[in-house]
């Protein structure tokens, strides 16, 4: 429980709500029980008038007896209608205020679930799984929604309803009070443990359901290689175990919910039964009337669902309180990359220094870049080269502050990137990633993702730096073509490109690229370099590729090879220094790797 204690701060945001939910609940119980003081009433003026009528039955008194009579029942029968209007009108409102206030607080929770991924870092995300961190934003925040909406409406309800009809109940005949609700906890245990069952039932189904679900989906995304490798029937096969699987626990869960019903029913039977037996014994031996055994059948009927839900309440609490631990331990995170208190605004002008860097990935503990050196004066464009595996993309990671090296400093302008605001960093810095991704939007809003203020024109301009406007201009919809998922596909380079005008369209003085032409062809690849010259005129550009760009001519090429500089110089330099690069541009050119942009 103590888990659900962080859950007050929204009660108390929502403090109304919840105080008009109480109030209703407490009117709507209170009309309720006026219900079978009435029919008591009613069962005792008969009773009495019964013998009168008797007496009078041959007289000529028979006829206004009965127009009197039929007048009372007439207006009894009024008051049990407006007292069963007014009560459930109040149920209404309860369950207007409690379980709105649920679903307020659930939107609440769930945007606090998405900010904190938003603030976390790189590393949290590699560290779990995709599918671990949807269940908590969504099944883990229904179940809380269940402790703070149904969960309190019930035990409210309950309380007050135990509250007021027992305490009736014990007015009429404490000895029968006794005897009827004796079966009641042993009714509201037994609901605990079958909840318990069917709880534990629904969840296999619901992770059998997510593997069926996770099967369709690779067979879909994955098709071209299932057809190519002829393994449709394998994938049949896969699917019909996980569909059987599924099958045999929702045939067991049908079981023991076709079970569940009849068996309270029964119970609850039982129960009524007691009570007319023991109340039939009592109305004999004169202690109550007849009109008290019917407000007791009544009344027990009342308690029923009170006490029902008590077991599904303290199976509800249990679940919400598990998922809230996991909540809190995930809200209680701290992102190993942060801005400092004093984090100092920049406005880059594009000095980069790396001072003896070291970086190992936590998670895995692989070392990718050792006392690392380099410098890159404003305005310069320099080209990291390397085999693959030799941390060139580390280097950018480190470069935007996705990482912090364990040793030594990135400074930016002179300043060490710890020490300035990271919105200031990224918004002032375009990278440009290795592994593009579209959202499932239009391509100009793809396009100015990280400008969204950017109109028509500098969207158009930055498609045409990055040579993929002719492209988009042949789509039937042009820049307002809808990518992605449900889009229209686009080739690897065309996706490349747009990635591409998503980093050029911020204009910043900073540029980072990662390996972001492998998808193009040669020409279009000279195409966009051709524009690139111009554009990064007075720009400082890191240019990661694992091609030679002849033609670009670079202030600097380094050659790194785990994690360390191998060799650093012009084209020419590394050229005559006879090693990797010279050795890569030799097979490029001779047409082994057919990768040379000259
Ligand atoms: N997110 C990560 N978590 C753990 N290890 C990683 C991660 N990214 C890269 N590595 C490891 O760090 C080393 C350097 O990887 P990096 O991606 O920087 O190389 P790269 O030169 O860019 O390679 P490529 O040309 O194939 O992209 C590799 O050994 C790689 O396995």
């Amino acid at each position: 429980m103590k888990h659900l204690a962080v859950l007050n701060k929204y009660f108390l945001r929502y403090k109304w709500r919840f105080l008009l939910g109480l109030i209703c609940t407490v009117i709507s119980i209170v009309f309720s029980v006026f219900q079978p003081i009435m029919v008591r009433q009613i069962f005792d003026l008969l009773a009495q008038n019964l013998n009168n009528y008797h007496l009078i039955s041959d007289t000529n008194l028979k006829t206004i007896f009965h127009s009197d009579f039929s007048k009372v029942l007439a207006f009894y029968g009024v008051m049990l209608l407006v007292f069963a209007l007014l009560s459930g009108f109040f149920l209404y409102l309860q369950r207007q205020s409690l379980i709105v206030m649920s679903r307020h607080i659930e939107f609440d929770l769930k945007n606090e679930i998405y900010q904190h991924y938003q603030l976390l870092d790189l590393n949290f995300f590699k560290m779990h799984r995709t599918g671990d961190l949807m269940s908590r934003i969504t099944e883990d925040v229904s179940r809380v929604r269940m402790y703070v909406g149904p969960a309190i409406m019930y035990a409210t309800r309950t309380i007050f309803m135990l509250v007021i009809v027992v305490y009736l109940m014990i007015d009429v005949n404490p000895l029968l009070t006794l005897y009827t609700l004796s079966p009641l906890p042993f009714l509201a245990l037994t609901i605990y443990y079958v909840n318990h069952i069917i709880h534990r039932k629904s969840e296999r189904i619901q992770s059998q359901l997510s593997n069926i679900t996770s099967i369709a989906q690779e067979s879909y995304s994955g098709i071209r290689v299932i057809k190519s490798y002829v393994q449709e029937e394998g994938m049949i096969g896969h699917f019909e175990k996980a569909s059987e699987d599924y099958k045999i626990s929702s045939v067991s869960l049908a079981k023991t919910d076709a079970l569940f019903q009849p068996s309270m029913a029964l119970m609850i039977g039982l129960s009524v039964l007691l009570t007319i037996f023991i109340g039939g014994i009592q109305v004999i031996h004169g202690n109550i009337t007849v009109g008290n055994l019917a407000e007791f059948v009544i009344y027990v009927n009342m308690l029923m669902f009170p006490f029902l839900s008590i077991g599904m309440v303290a199976s509800m609490v249990q679940r919400a309180a598990a998922s809230q631990q996991r909540l809190n331990e995930f809200l209680d995170i701290q992102p190993a990359i942060y801005n400092r208190p004093d984090a100092k605004s920049i406005d880059v002008k594009g000095e980069v220094i790396f001072k003896n860097v070291s970086f190992t990935y936590p998670h895995t503990g692989i070392q990718a870049i050792q006392n690392f050196n380099l410098t890159v004066k404003p305005g310069e464009k320099v080209a990291v080269i390397g085999r693959t595996g030799s941390g060139k993309s580390t280097l950018a990671q480190l470069l935007i502050r996705m990482y912090d090296p364990q040793e030594g400093a990135v400074m930016l302008d002179g300043m060490d990137l710890r020490t300035l605001k990271l919105e200031d960093l990224r918004t002032q810095i375009s990278y440009v990633p290795q592994d593009v991704f579209l959202f499932s939007d239009t391509i100009t809003n793809n396009i100015r993702f990280g400008t969204p203020e950017a109109n028509e024109e500098a969207v158009r301009r930055a498609a045409r730096q990055a040579s993929v406007e002719k492209d988009i201009l042949g789509f039937p919809e042009g820049f307002n073509t809808v990518v992605g998922e449900r889009g229209v596909t686009l080739s690897g380079g065309q996706k490349q490109r747009i990635s591409i005008a998503r980093g050029l369209i911020k204009d910043p003085n900073l540029l980072v690229f990662d390996d972001c032409l492998s998808a193009v062809d040669a020409r279009t690849e000279k195409e966009i370099i051709g524009n690139l010259y111009a554009y990064l005129k007075d720009k400082t550009a890191i240019i990661i590729t694992h091609r030679i760009f002849a033609l670009f001519e670079f202030d600097k090429i380094i050659v790194l090879d785990e994690g360390k500089i191998v060799e650093t110089g012009t084209h020419d330099e590394l050229l005559s220094l006879n090693g990797y690069y010279a050795e890569l541009y030799a097979r490029q050119q001779s047409g082994d790797d057919e990768s040379v942009i000259e």
